[in-house]
């Protein structure tokens, strides 16, 4: 039983994440508080995040929180957690795991068959462009960025005909109604670790990694760590269009699919699929690794 401080971005969703986070802690007994922060990532939107230095944009400033101990743990979409965190830090745990698909959200189209020839779609993820473009060349692909309410509202105003957002987030704030179509994983391959989140501490903190431990969810522990060791071994960006993600198959076989494509986000996207028994994270990493060098013999670099 101890005192636990949560470093969390403002934005709805990374409160709701911090609080679901703070609920699970308190009924096991602990006092629990947020601090809130605002990073780099949440004041720059008018730039892709690619070309502002990336994902690890979002973490720093809560790093910062949790090494001068203002605070004691972070919560991530474990999506914008880099691969490898700076030294003293660790990922102490991953939760059960949301829908981890893409969504369609659109005032007047259901699906992405009927939007019109060039329709405007918004999102700012190479991955989804990448994507979009195999299935419908013909859109046109329009950057989108800033948190999910921001992008609502831009849809909401006209300047997209439709978005493409992680159901996950859509679901956690309540907004399911907005979703008109979930792709198919198979279609729309998901970003290694969509859905899920993750706890960062500072590696030193034992008593905390000892407290989270019961929160963490074994399948989806190890599912995002084999989509996670595809991204690690790809050295994954978001300047890289790359998606990786695992299915529990029968009999304790894990299913990892993976594609791949050039930075300039033109060519179209390799694609592997790696299937092994695994019964540890570090099973699931290699698994990752075996799906990553699939893509390097097709060509990946
Ligand atoms: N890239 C931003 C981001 N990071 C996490 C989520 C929410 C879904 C999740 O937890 O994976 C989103 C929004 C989105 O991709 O639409």
């Amino acid at each position: 039983m101890s005192n636990i401080v949560i470093a969390t971005r403002e934005s709805r969703l990374a409160l709701w994440q911090a609080q679901h986070v703070q609920a699970l802690l308190q009924e096991r007994g602990h006092v629990v508080t947020l601090l809130g922060m605002t990073t780099r990532g949440d004041q720059i939107l008018d730039r892709s995040l690619s070309k502002v230095g990336g994902k690890g944009l979002f973490v720093k400033e809560l790093e910062l929180a949790l090494e001068e101990g203002r605070a004691d743990i972070a919560v991530h979409s474990l999506k914008d957690v880099p691969m490898d965190l700076p030294d003293g830090f660790t990922l102490a745990c991953v939760l059960e795991r949301e829908d981890p698909r893409d969504a369609l959200v659109s005032p007047r189209h259901a699906t992405l068959d009927e939007l019109p020839e060039g329709a405007v779609v918004g999102t700012s993820s190479l991955r989804r462009v990448v994507l979009l473009q195999e299935l419908r060349p013909d859109l046109r692909i329009e950057p989108l960025r800033g948190n999910l309410d921001t992008r609502l509202r831009k849809l909401d105003e006209g300047q997209y005909d439709a978005i493409v957002l992680a159901a996950a987030g859509l679901k956690r704030l309540g907004l399911e109604s907005r979703i008109r179509t979930t792709f198919d994983p198979d279609v729309m391959l998901p970003a290694a670790g969509q859905g899920a989140l993750g706890i960062e501490v500072r590696a030193d903190r034992a008593d905390l990694i000892e407290s989270l431990a019961p929160l963490a969810h074994l399948a989806d522990t190890r599912a995002t760590a084999a989509e996670r060791a595809v991204s690690r071994a790809m050295g994954g960006s978001c300047s890289m269009p790359l998606a990786a993600h695992a299915r529990w198959q029968t009999g304790g076989m894990l299913r990892i699919d993976a594609a791949w494509g050039d930075s300039a986000g033109v060519a179209e996207l390799l694609r592997v699929r790696r299937e092994a028994e695994v019964s540890s994270s570090s099973q699931a990493e290699a698994l990752g690794r075996q799906a990553a060098e699939a893509l390097r013999q097709a060509g990946a670099r």
